[in-house]
């Protein structure tokens, strides 16, 4: 568990991270979302005691990170720009931090295990790729067996099958009961592994939600309909909640408030043909959008174009 209360960090001028209020909570995967330079990292180092917040507290299992006498056991964390011995092999990497912290060599075999790093454990750290370099990292976080792991964008870099595997095994940690933190600033991959979210935009909470939340406040439920008698099909699915859109002459309706399952059985009993029945899969990364449209620090030149609806 990670509590966050007015959690603040000033340097100078800028305020990376603003009154933060958050608790991530076991048993789930907590996603932490933001774009650039919204204080993802810096509150990230602020939980495992590598900045000191100017203002507010955070804790990790009840405790601040400095008060824990084994920090290892309570909070792994894989943080941006690790720095590993680069003429160290992988095994000795992690033998050092264990003997530190007086955990033993079957547990550097296990996590070498679990990372998928078995064939490489014994080569030089400063030869690795990327995705072996994370291995690593993510490696070294589960030494101690922590019940909180906390990965600061795990997925940068990697290929797909990388991809895959971190998702796997951020799920396999959470249903083991842990609490697993992870931030991202893509919103499409958070979907697919987290929960719950907590979004951050210029260090200020934005949204403290489920995935299931933030996608029906976006309309998620938007389904792209196409017919050859768009006027039927409005009077056919009409009813209380349910909105439907379309440009006039134009045989795509949008419709909000029913199931595509339900608008396809509706259209079906009626007699009408569709010729295209989509749920909106956009939405998800378009309410992200929206949400830290403000927030953003850098925005480019370029329009982009908004949706017909
Ligand atoms: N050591 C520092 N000194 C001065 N400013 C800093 C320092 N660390 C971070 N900042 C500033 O604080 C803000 C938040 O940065 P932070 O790295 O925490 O954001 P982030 O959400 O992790 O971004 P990214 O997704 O780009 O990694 C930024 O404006 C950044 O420039």
């Amino acid at each position: 568990m990670i509590e966050a209360q007015q959690l603040t960090k000033r340097y100078g001028e800028t305020t990376a991270v603003d009154r933060l209020d958050f608790t991530v909570r076991p048993g789930t995967v907590t996603g932490f979302l933001g774009p650039n330079g919204a204080g993802k990292s810096t509150t990230m180092r602020m939980i495992v005691g590598l900045d000191a917040p100017t203002h507010g507290t955070v804790t990790v299992n009840g405790r601040r990170y400095a008060e824990h006498t084994a920090p290892l056991q309570e909070v792994g964390a894989l943080l941006e720009a690790k720095s590993i011995h680069p003429g160290r092999s992988a095994f000795d990497h992690l033998m050092a931090q264990a003997y530190t912290h007086g955990i033993p060599r079957r547990r550097v075999e296990e996590v070498i295990g679990m990372t998928g790093l078995d064939s490489v454990a014994k080569k030089r750290a400063g030869a690795f790729s990327l995705g072996m370099g994370q291995r690593l990292g993510i490696a070294a976080a589960l030494l101690g067996d922590p019940a909180t792991v906390m990965l600061d964008e795990p997925v940068n870099g990697l290929d797909p099958e990388g991809v895959l595997w971190i998702r796997n095994l951020l799920t396999g940690l959470a249903s083991e009961g842990r609490t697993v933190f992870v931030s991202s600033h893509l919103m499409s991959e958070m979907a697919l592994v987290a929960d719950h979210l907590i979004v951050v935009g210029r260090g200020r909470l934005l949204a403290d939600t489920t995935v299931e939340e933030l996608i029906s406040q976006a309309g998620g439920d938007t389904v792209q309909v196409a017919t050859a008698d768009p006027a039927r099909l409005r009077e056919v699915l009409a009813g209380p909640g349910i909105e439907i859109t379309g440009r006039v002459g134009s045989e795509e309706l949008q419709v909000t408030g029913m199931e595509a399952r339900a608008i396809g059985l509706k259209a079906a009993e009626a007699g009408i043909a569709l010729f295209q029945l989509t749920a909106k899969a956009l939405s998800l990364e378009e309410a992200f959008m929206e949400l830290t449209r403000d927030a953003v620090e850098y925005h480019g030149t370029t329009e982009t174009s908004g949706s017909a609806a």
